[in-house]
């Protein structure tokens, strides 16, 4: 039997890429929410709150008939420094000031992974951290040109040059670029669906 297309509540098109690297399929809905942390609020909580809110929001606009037997997935993304959490930059000299601040240090990336059926909604936050070697002005000035840091949480993508930067990392790859692959199979295994057929041995 054909497993139903899942929902992906999402406009990231790195997250239809890994999506469709693990040969799920899916129909895109949009969720429009209220991105603004709350004050003082963790990032952990933030990452979670944001997941599960693109999730309920995408989930109501689709219409009853539609929605049976489907689950929905949604994910949120950010980057964690000095326990400040660092969104997409507004211009080329704000990603260009989030990258000095990369220089020779590390830090965590979190993605929170929502998904529901309409009943119950499971999230699951993927903390990586992440090494970078010291840059110097020319090459932040280089790599903000390109124009890759413009539409990626904390200004960089490790999928892209920012692969240049990067000296070591722990936790998941695929959650520093938008949606932890392992996680997400998990958690669609818990609803039921399970990417590759699961036989007794
Ligand atoms: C750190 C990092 C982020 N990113 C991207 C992935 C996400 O698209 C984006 C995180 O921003 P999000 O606000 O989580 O997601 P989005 O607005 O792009 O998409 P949507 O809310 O519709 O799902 O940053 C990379 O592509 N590579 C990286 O290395």
């Amino acid at each position: 039997m054909q497993t139903l297309p899942i929902f992906l509540a999402s406009n990231s098109p790195r997250r239809r890429e890994l999506l469709t690297q693990i040969g799920v399929s899916f129909d895109v809905v949009i969720p429009d929410i209220d991105e603004t942390p709350f004050p003082s609020e963790h990032a952990a909580d933030y990452v979670c709150r944001m997941a599960k809110e693109k999730a309920s929001a995408a989930w109501q606009r689709l219409p009853d008939i539609e929605k049976q037997g489907r689950l929905l997935l949604a994910a949120d993304t950010c980057v964690v420094l000095d326990d400040q959490v660092l969104g997409k930059p507004q211009d080329g000299a704000d990603a260009a000031q989030m990258l000095s601040r990369y220089s020779g240090r590390c830090h965590e990336v979190m993605t929170a992974v929502a998904v529901t059926d309409g009943r119950t909604l499971r999230v699951d936050n993927v903390v990586t951290t992440v090494q970078f070697r010291p840059l110097s002005h020319a090459e932040i000035a280089a790599y903000v040109e390109t124009g890759e840091p413009m539409d990626k949480a904390g200004a960089y993508g490790i999928q892209g040059l920012a692969a240049l930067f990067v000296t070591h990392l722990e936790g998941s790859y695929t959650g520093v670029m938008g949606l932890p692959l392992y996680e997400t199979g998990q958690l669609l295994s818990q609803f039921g669906y399970d990417v590759l057929p699961r036989t007794l041995d």
